[in-house]
């Protein structure tokens, strides 16, 4: 599958240090600045592409995850469980495991692939070999560090790697390379904010301490096959991976799943991750424990918080509703378990998808002693002052920072401007700005929050309506990372226009949407102007005498009664009645409501 070059990563090195080879991709225009508004008018980032996007992993409808969510809330709240909840706190804790952003492995200089003929990329190292020796990629420490820096880490400047021993047939050196004694990272926090998709009980905000990164090499990817075969793909073996280990400071299910969904849209805006968890590259294990809330908490302590329960752990975690689903089935059985007189034991447990309880893997006797030592053959890893300067510069805007400007400054919605920056990529967010923009340009002294307002109501929801049988599926608007669309950004500017300048009916800007739509299916250069005048749709206002017959028919003396009594709602209700009478949507409601004023103020009789 092909990739974006890597010459566009380059502009995160610095002095030539580092050479751009070893880099995978950038993916967003992103800016670096406060206001993005303000900066688009002065940057334009050189994107170099090259052949197709391998990011096929367009993020779970945001809109569609709260409903479920909600739905799942309301059937949680009811009867018992909710009485032992009360007695019962849940504690969680995440270890997050991401695939960096890189051209090259940890440590060797095989190709890190996505979907590639199994076994093609594999260096001496990756399998071990008798007499291969690590070679650390330093350029995947960039991806590393602005991951860790966007999570608000401390850098340790010197950093070791480790050996963690096991054998099974993924690692064939019998050990992972791993940061156990000294990571790369540590103390930073995520802060996740009621439009994130946290509990309720959570409030308008919540921190979370991460306690470290790390930086290890992935396993290699087995394809099970009937019959006890197991196939073995030694492309991923060696990969990068950062760990990012949160505190026990989770307490509500769908908070954790806020938690991993924002982390991969965190690590996605700042480059760090090639693929999100539809496609394996992240996963997620989750600790749980619950402990009694009446004060006789548990005896267990991990990174300062204490109190805790004992945890058992659900690894290998690939979606967000599974984090929640695990995390709720483990919650459940731990009580259910207490409040027969039980124990819980510290296990390694598994979760199947549309399960109702996790699965027992191995007990704490059965855990792996790892016997973990330093790697002798790597030497430590020095980050130079100079380059995490340049790291920490070079940030973009972060989705925090997107969505708070996307709400200050354009006059969105929280729940819009999230539902913008998680379409396509961040696609829509890029195709929205440029439609702002070119309306601007039309329209220069217009208000940015109003005009933000009227282009994301279109690009979101008129546009989000749009269907045809030979569209893309998945995404039938063909937007790309960068912006493209099928509809181009100044077609839909200039209806906007036209409809804001009352040469259209709204529902001639919808049809003629539709149109714009099926000329970019079909690859047929046209613009708004041309189909209204193609379609004979430009707007000839109704005259006086029209609007005031059909205010006639839709008054009558009870109605009006009660506009007279004060309910201004009917008179909307009229108001949408004329419109619906008017199959060509000429009725401008502004005057339809004077037209009708006027005529209740004189109190006319049928
Ligand atoms: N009592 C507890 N209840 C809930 N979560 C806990 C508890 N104790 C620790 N945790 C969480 O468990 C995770 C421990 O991760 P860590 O990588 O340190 O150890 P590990 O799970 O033993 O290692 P690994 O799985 O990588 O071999 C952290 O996310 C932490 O917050
Ligand atoms: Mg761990
Ligand atoms: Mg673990």
């Amino acid at each position: 599958m092909a990739r974006f070059t890597p010459v566009v990563l380059r502009r995160y090195l610095f002095g030539g240090q580092l050479p751009g080879r070893g880099c995978l991709r950038q993916l967003r225009h992103r800016q670096t600045t406060q206001s993005l508004y303000s900066q688009r008018h002065h940057t334009t980032l050189v994107e170099d592409v090259d052949g197709n996007a391998a990011w096929k992993d367009a993020p779970v409808a945001f809109r569609k995850q709260l409903k479920g969510e909600k739905k799942l809330k309301k059937a949680q709240g009811k009867g018992k469980r909710s009485q032992s909840l009360e007695e019962w706190e849940l504690t969680v804790g995440i270890e997050i495991h991401a695939q960096l952003n890189t051209a090259r492995k940890l440590f060797s200089s095989a190709a890190s692939t996505i979907d590639e003929e199994p076994n093609s990329h594999v260096a001496l190292f990756d399998v071990a070999m008798p007499g291969s020796q690590p070679i650390f990629q330093k350029e995947t420490l960039i991806p590393a560090v602005r991951a860790a820096l966007a999570l608000n880490c401390d850098i340790n400047r010197t950093s070791r790697f480790d050996r963690k021993h096991y054998f099974h047939w993924d690692q064939p050196s019998g050990y992972q390379i791993t940061q156990y004694y000294e990571p790369f990272a540590k103390d930073g926090y995520i802060t996740l904010y009621a439009h994130d998709g946290i509990a309720k009980e959570d409030g308008d905000s919540i921190q979370i301490g991460i306690k470290q990164i790390q930086m290890e090499q992935d396993t290699a990817k087995t394809m099970s096959q009937p019959g006890d075969i197991h196939l073995l793909d030694f492309n991923r073996v060696g990969l990068p991976l950062i760990e990012i280990i949160t505190l026990p400071q989770i307490h509500h299910p769908s908070t954790a799943a806020a938690l991993v969904r924002k982390i991969q849209t965190i690590l996605e805006s700042v480059d760090a991750c090639v693929l999100g968890m539809q496609s394996g590259g992240l996963r997620a294990d989750v600790n749980v424990s619950v402990s009694r809330r009446d004060g006789f908490g548990g005896s267990h302590e991990y990174g300062g918080v204490k109190g805790l329960g004992q945890r058992t752990e659900i690894k290998n975690l690939s979606s967000f509703k599974a984090v929640e689903d695990a995390i709720i089935a483990e919650r459940d059985r731990q009580i259910d378990t207490l409040e027969a007189g039980g124990v819980i034991e510290g296990e390694t447990r598994g979760w199947t998808i549309g399960e109702k309880t996790t699965k027992r893997l191995r007990g704490k006797e059965g855990e792996v002693d790892y016997r973990y030592m330093p790697d002798p053959d790597i030497a430590p890893v020095v980050i130079g002052a100079d380059l995490l300067h340049h790291l920490q510069h070079s940030m973009p805007v972060l989705p925090d920072e997107e969505i708070n400007t996307l709400v200050e400054e354009y006059g969105l919605t929280a729940k819009d401007a999230m539902s913008l920056t998680s379409h396509d990529n961040g696609g829509r967010a890029e195709y929205f700005y440029n439609v702002v923009d070119d309306y601007m340009k039309l329209i220069p002294d217009q208000d940015l929050s109003t005009a933000g307002r009227l282009c994301g109501n279109w690009v979101l929801h008129e546009m989000g309506g749009l269907s045809h049988p030979e569209a893309n599926e998945g995404n039938p608007l063909g937007i790309t990372d960068t912006g493209d669309c099928l509809i181009k950004a100044t077609s839909l500017a200039h209806l906007l226009h036209l409809l804001i300048g009352k040469k259209i009916t709204g529902k001639t800007a919808k049809k003629v949407l539709a149109e714009l739509f099926e000329a970019g299916i079909q690859n047929v250069d046209t613009g708004p102007e041309a189909i209204v005048d193609r379609l004979g749709l430009w707007y000839t206002p109704l005259s006086n005498r029209e609007y005031v017959d059909m205010a006639k028919t839709v008054l009558d003396a009870n109605v009006m009664e009660e506009i007279l009594a004060g309910k201004t709602g009917k008179l909307n209700f009229l108001v949408g009645q004329m419109m619906r009478m008017d199959t060509e949507g000429s009725v401008d409601p502004q005057q339809a409501t004077a037209v009708l004023q006027k005529l209740i103020k004189e109190n006319w009789k049928s």
